[in-house]
């Protein structure tokens, strides 16, 4: 279990957000939902230990980075590395070897080139089945579903339900928030500075109604000019 308390995160004067209180459980699935700039990426790299911040994150297994595999929106690769290398490498860094990475190669991508030769969505692909072949209890994921193709995104789903099932950690942003309301157990919504957690399907209803609600006004105002 991770878990944050009295988390806070500013940048010079802008707060990020301010005494977030939650626990991340085992089976669970958990969405992250909230504006571009609500501080999705921000509360991440903090659980990741990417970021400085106010607060404690603490889990009673351990360090959290020892078992935790964090996909970021835009994931990094070294120059001039392969996929099977990357795959490799990202065992090793577990301590342990990596066989038949044919037979794990689900999303079927040409591991023998350069990832710097691969597309966007490949490289989201190849840096997935990095965390997933380390076999991590907790996985943070940031926007999986962005940018891969319809299938490959229907496969990640079904990989979700299956991590779920053997007791894993999943925290997930996304903006499609019907993705998120078919997988998760709990949806985090950043607003403001703050967390606020929904719960099972009426809540994750209103939450939908209330984000309908607030593009309204903006519908409105460009009925008037478009
Ligand atoms: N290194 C940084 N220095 C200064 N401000 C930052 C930095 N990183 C993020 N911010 C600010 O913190 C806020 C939260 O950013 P963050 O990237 O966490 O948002 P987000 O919810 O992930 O957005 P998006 O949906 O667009 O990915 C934004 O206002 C952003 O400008």
């Amino acid at each position: 279990m991770v878990r944050i308390e009295k988390l806070s995160k500013s940048f010079g004067n802008h707060i990020v957000f301010q005494n977030v209180n939650l626990e991340l459980n085992s089976g669970k699935i958990y969405g992250v939902v909230g504006k571009n700039g609500a501080g999705k990426t921000t509360l991440f790299n903090c659980i990741c230990g990417l970021e400085k911040y106010q607060g404690s994150i603490t889990s009673s297994e351990g360090k959290i980075k020892d078992f935790t595999g964090y996909l970021p929106a835009e994931p990094y690769f070294f120059d001039k590395i392969t996929g099977e290398e990357y795959l490799y490498f990202m065992c090793r860094t577990r301590g342990f070897k990596l066989h038949d990475v044919e037979d794990k190669n689900i999303f079927e991508l040409p591991l023998k080139q350069y990832i710097s030769t691969y597309s966007t969505g490949m490289k989201k692909k190849i840096a997935l089945l990095g965390i997933l072949l380390q076999k991590n209890d907790v996985l943070i994921l940031d926007e999986p579903f962005n940018g891969v193709d319809i299938g490959s995104n229907m496969l990640i789903i079904q990989i979700f339900k299956e991590l779920q099932r053997l007791g894993k950690t999943i925290l997930v942003s996304s903006h499609i928030f019907a993705t998120l309301s078919e997988i998760c157990d709990e949806i985090f919504f950043l607003e403001n500075g703050e967390i606020f957690q929904k719960k099972g399907f009426h809540e994750f209803l209103e939450l939908e109604n209330q984000l309908k609600n607030d593009i309204s006004t903006s519908i409105d105002k460009i009925k008037k000019w478009l």
